[in-house]
């Protein structure tokens, strides 16, 4: 249950708080905006995003399937700051168990929309692959500029995080893993 109110309330207060005044005229709708925009940001708490897949088709191609440059918007957990990038995500599909392309992407939106870690994020992509498809493999990268590290803090503009999972035959098939690595890191 999402409860606007309680962000306005606190919007004001952080307002407030930060020498600010809440009343004047370039404020005073701040706080429902604020408000709106984490239910929108924050829409994955709760949602379970592996149910993406569940609308699956058939199809006989056990051949990777990858889909590249997914934009990704996440908060940082620990500064409630955006973390960006792009996310990759790419399967071997068994027994002609194929998902639509876009539900990758939807997969991604629905773990991204809430307070993360890039490592979390990037494993419980690959997870929910693995358990509803149950594909031969999944390799999935995350690049992101953590603003936390750009605008703040160490002041790093331009460090770009870059993490991995990788599942099933990629673990072990050195050369599966090196054709998905460099069709997913080519032309950058
Ligand atoms: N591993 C990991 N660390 C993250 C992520 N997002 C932010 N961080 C880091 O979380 C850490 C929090 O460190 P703290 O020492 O508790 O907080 P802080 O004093 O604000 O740290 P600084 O950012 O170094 O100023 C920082 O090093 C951030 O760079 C993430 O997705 N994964
Ligand atoms: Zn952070």
């Amino acid at each position: 249950m999402f409860d606007l109110p309680k962000i306005e309330k606190a919007v004001k207060m952080i307002l407030e708080a930060i020498g600010e005044d809440p009343n004047r005229e370039g404020l005073v709708e701040t706080p429902t905006r604020v408000a709106k925009m984490y239910q929108e940001i924050f829409a994955g708490i709760g949602e379970n995003p592996a149910a993406h897949l569940d609308k699956t088709f058939s199809e006989e191609h056990e051949e990777m399937v990858l889909v590249k440059d997914i934009p990704l918007f996440s908060m940082c957990e620990h500064h409630l700051v955006p973390f960006l990038g792009k996310a990759h995500v790419c399967y071997i599909p068994r027994n002609g168990k194929v998902t639509g392309l876009s539900k990758l992407a939807r997969l991604v939106e629905g773990f991204a929309r809430r307070p993360q870690l890039q490592e979390r994020l990037t494993k419980q992509i690959a997870d929910a692959v693995m358990d509803r498809l149950n594909p031969y493999g999944v390799v999935v990268v995350v690049e992101a500029e953590h603003l936390c590290m750009s605008m703040r803090g160490v002041r790093a503009p331009g460090a770009h995080t870059v993490t991995s999972a990788v599942r099933g035959i990629f673990l072990k098939n050195e050369a599966s893993r090196a054709e998905a690595m460099s069709l997913i890191l080519k032309c950058q």
